[in-house]
């Protein structure tokens, strides 16, 4: 079995066996082997990743996708499991990024520690799942906006220029958010799933500058408060707080029990402030890198 590089786009029925081996995976693993910039790179081919394949006979057996940063996923078929093709794959990989390689393990599921060793990578990146149910959690507090902001919903094509700069302040030292382009932003708005009104902006009264946002989502039914950002000039006033549950309430009023978020391990602020609205963890994600010396 050789691992093949197959250039974006990738056909249409490549694109469908590596949905359908991620289908496998996600059933068998209960967790989803590729994450959203994985998902629109193979819908779209716009970001310049680069799909590795490797077949067994007719059969695709396993799959990897290096985005241009080096950040990879990998999956291998269930029923192709133990049969050395995570470590071809993950040799392809390290052959492509080299240093620059970071894989992920959503729920660091039984192996992923013993690959990534195998291929002398290390732990280098812990990403929390947390979850809030409504039937289980206590009660939210209303919303408390300080008099100086108002609350709007986002307006594609007028707040973009506004909502790209925040975003990048509020995550200058985000691996992957800080660097959001036009591309990216437009690449979401175009989802299915992008709903303006439940984008909200928290915006100073008088002079219509953006303070600070929450963006939801809405995704199999299951609500997200898929990012929260306030600029740093803003934080430490209760804004981050007040956005986040603008954003809670919404999505609950939605009839939404279950409302998920990721959150980076070392970011203790966010962490803290969505543990004091009753989110818990659910899952971990890790990402290794090349080990360090020493
Ligand atoms: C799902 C996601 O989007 S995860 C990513 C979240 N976004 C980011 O990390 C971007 C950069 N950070 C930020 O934008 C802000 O720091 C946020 C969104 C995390 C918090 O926004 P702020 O407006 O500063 O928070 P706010 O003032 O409302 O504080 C709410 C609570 O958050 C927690 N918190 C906020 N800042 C801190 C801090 N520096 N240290 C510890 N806890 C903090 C506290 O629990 C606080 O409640 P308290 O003040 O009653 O103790
Ligand atoms: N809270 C956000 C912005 S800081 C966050 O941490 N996002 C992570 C997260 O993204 C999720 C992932 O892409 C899921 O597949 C998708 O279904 C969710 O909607 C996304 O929020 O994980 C990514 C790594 O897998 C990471 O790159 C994002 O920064």
């Amino acid at each position: 079995m050789t691992v093949e590089a197959v250039p974006a786009p990738l056909p249409e029925a490549t694109i469908a066996a590596v949905t359908e081996l991620a289908r496998a995976a996600s059933h068998s693993d209960g967790v989803a082997p590729l994450n959203e910039a994985t998902r629109l790179d193979l819908a779209t081919g716009g970001a310049g990743g680069i799909h590795l394949l490797q077949y067994d006979g007719e059969a695709l057996a396993g799959y990897a996708h290096l985005d241009p940063d080096g950040s990879a996923e990998l999956v291998v078929a269930p029923n192709a499991r133990r049969q050395g093709v995570g470590t071809a794959l993950g040799q392809a990989l390290l052959a492509e990024a080299g240093e620059s390689l970071r894989i992920w393990a959503h729920g660091r599921l039984p192996g992923a520690d013993e690959l990534a060793a195998r291929l002398g990578l290390e732990p280098a990146r812990e990403l929390f799942f947390l979850a809030r149910d409504a039937s289980t959690a206590v009660p939210l507090p209303e919303v408390v906006l300080a008099p100086a902001y108002e609350l709007r919903t986002f307006v594609p094509g007028q707040d973009d220029k506004a909502w790209l700069a925040v975003n990048a302040r509020a995550f200058a030292t985000h691996p992957e958010q800080g660097s959001w382009t036009q591309a990216d932003l437009d690449e979401r708005l175009g989802q299915e799933w992008f709903d303006p009104a439940a984008f909200f902006l928290a915006v100073e009264r008088g002079s219509g500058r953006l303070g600070g946002y929450h963006w939801t989502k809405v995704e199999d039914g299951v609500g997200e408060v898929y990012v929260v950002g306030v600029d740093p000039s803003h934080q430490g006033t209760g804004l981050g707080k007040a956005l986040t549950l603008a954003g809670l309430h919404h999505l609950h009023g939605k009839g939404l029990d279950r409302i998920v978020l990721y959150v980076d391990g070392t970011n203790t602020a966010a962490r803290r402030l969505y543990e004091s609205l009753g989110f818990t963890t659910a899952a971990l994600d890790v990402q290794y890198a090349p080990a360090t010396s020493g």
